[in-house]
């Protein structure tokens, strides 16, 4: 992205969480994206940033093959801060030893600052820190001073002022570090100086501009969920194309209850938009049957989107373009270069090999509260921006192992239920998502004076703000129970219900 506005220069050396860096920064108000530990130095001249911030990452700085970054970035003159490996890696650059500790330290720290150090300005001496790293920077590297340590590790912050270089081995982007957003401040506004002026009207006019000039008077292809993310998507390319724009909505079988009648409502009346539904359910369950591994479903269900795609696009004029309404989260999960796949997304790592289309997904550095702000601001409806997240494969990941139609009607019935209730009970804004899940066990139970062997519904609702880690939500027992007694008084097939009491991580919101 052209910046027109003073930036933050992200570089990634993997880790789940490191886009989180970039993130905080932009909720200070500085334009910040992740970029890879690739770059060089001429690259990063070009963008002109005020800062550049090393992320942290799973390897160790003297193991074979682990991320370096081009040398001549600390002779850039521009302020650099290093987030534990990227301390690490600072260290080593300038002849510090990097050694295994005797005991890795995952979780909450104290630690004390020394005073003097603008990044720890204003804050507290004594400051509780989350830190996550087996390997321990002995000793500063000549010219840099220790700016904090804790009982565990000798140089928690080390600085070299006159170089503008700086490094922390705790997390500050987490919000178990209190301080931490403070420290990013601080780095940002005292060390580089950079103007907090950044808001999501700039995303929107950059990111429109961007699109203009990449699709120049070419048609492009939107696929469209009727989700947040992919309204969002096609609202912000809507506003740089306009009629270029055919969004295509793909009822693939797996949605829920009266969700494609609503979702068509919704685009054909209220948008003024290309809007085109493809009826794909025979297409999508026949190349279902008799799978039942998830990984497998996720990148048949990922495969077939874009197959069907690519018809679409022959049929309006060989479109290249597709618009998806991709997030950082959903890039992440499905597994980087450096990052472990979670599972598949079928937006990302379900996407054929062969694939024709260029892609366009201008939200792919967001997350989805970021996301639903981007939605406000270009005037979506709170219906659209404040819908519950729901996977692209669908109900196809809600009905564990094979898909029959038989099992999708008990969840899209049940799920149909719960979600009734939990509007009646004022919570549909307060829980993330909620859902239901068949498991496909059998147990016995006792209806109407009779034995039934017959199917378990499990309830899964979450609280979360950007689907990366998430808690069981807390459902007053009485809302429970009236859903509890209407599954199984109003689904065929269901004679127990039970509830998900499992926090992401160890599980995942979806059960494959
Ligand atoms: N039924 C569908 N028809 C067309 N495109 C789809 C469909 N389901 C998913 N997609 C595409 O896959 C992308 C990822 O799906 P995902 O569910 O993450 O996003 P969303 O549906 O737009 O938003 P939300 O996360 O709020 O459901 C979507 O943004 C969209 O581009
Ligand atoms: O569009 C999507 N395609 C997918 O393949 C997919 N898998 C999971 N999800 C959604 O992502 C969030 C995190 O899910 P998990 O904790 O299950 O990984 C939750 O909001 C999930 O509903 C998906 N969305
Ligand atoms: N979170 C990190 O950046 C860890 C860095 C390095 N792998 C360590 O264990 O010390
Ligand atoms: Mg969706």
């Amino acid at each position: 992205m052209e910046n027109h506005q003073d930036s933050i220069i992200v570089m990634d050396f993997g880790g789940q969480y490191n886009q989180l860096i970039a993130r905080r920064i932009r909720d200070l108000g500085v334009y910040s994206e992740l970029l890879p530990n690739t770059l060089t130095a001429e690259e990063i001249r070009k963008k002109n940033p005020k800062g550049i911030i090393f992320s942290g990452g799973p390897n160790s700085v003297y193991g074979e093959g682990s991320p370096k970054c081009d040398p001549e970035i600390f002779e850039l003159g521009i302020p650099i801060l290093g987030i534990c490996y990227g301390m690490q890696l600072m260290s080593v650059h300038y002849g510090a030893k990097v050694e295994r500790a005797s005991h890795r330290e995952y979780g909450k720290a104290s630690i004390s600052v020394n005073p003097g150090s603008e990044l720890y300005e204003n804050q507290p001496t004594d400051q509780t820190v989350w830190m996550s790293h087996g390997d321990l920077v002995i000793a500063p590297p000549e010219d840099f001073v220790v700016d904090a340590s804790s009982s565990s590790c000798p140089v928690a912050a080390m600085s070299n002022k006159a170089k503008g270089l700086y490094g922390v081995q705790y997390h500050p982007e987490v919000r178990h570090s209190e301080h931490g957003n403070d420290l990013l401040k601080n780095f940002i506004v005292n060390v580089c100086k950079a103007e907090t002026t950044w808001t999501m009207e700039h995303f929107i006019d950059e990111k429109v501009e961007e699109i203009r000039k990449g699709v120049g008077d070419k048609k492009v292809l939107c696929a469209l969920s009727g989700g947040v993310d992919s309204s969002v998507a096609a609202a912000l390319v809507h506003k740089a194309i306009g009629d270029q724009l055919y969004c295509v909505f793909v009822d693939h079988g797996l949605l829920r209850k009266g969700e494609s009648d609503q979702v068509v409502d919704v685009f054909q009346n209220q948008f003024n938009m290309n809007f085109i539904r493809v009826d794909a359910k025979d297409r999508f369950l026949d190349k279902l049957a008799g799978v039942s591994d998830p990984e497998k479903k996720r990148k048949i269900i990922g495969n077939e989107f874009i197959y069907l795609f690519e018809e679409e696009a022959k049929k309006l004029d060989d479109i290249s373009f597709l618009v998806q309404g991709t997030l950082y989260t959903d890039i992440v999960e499905s597994g980087t270069d450096t990052a472990q796949t979670i599972k598949s997304h079928h937006n990302v790592g379900g996407l054929p090999e062969d694939m024709s289309f260029d892609l366009i997904e201008p939200l792919n550095t967001l997350f989805k509260d970021e996301v639903r702000r981007l939605g406000s601001e270009l005037g979506l409806s709170d219906d659209i921006v404040w819908r519950q997240p729901f996977p692209g494969p669908g109900l196809g990941i809600r009905v564990l192992g094979e898909i029959t139609e038989d099992k999708l009607e008990i969840v899209r019935e049940s799920d149909a239920i719960l979600r009734e209730e939990i509007k009646n009970a004022g919570l549909d804004r307060d829980i993330w998502q909620y859902f239901t899940v068949l498991p496909g066990i059998r147990s016995v139970g006792v209806m109407g004076d009779g034995r039934t062997y017959d199917h378990c519904i499990a309830i899964r609702a979450v609280t979360s703000i950007d689907g990366m880690t998430s808690d069981w939500a807390r459902i007053p027992w009485e809302v429970l129970e009236k859903v509890s007694v209407r599954i199984v008084n109003e689904v065929d097939h269901v004679n127990r219900v039970v509830y998900d009491i499992t926090s992401k991580p160890p599980a995942t919101i979806e059960w494959e």
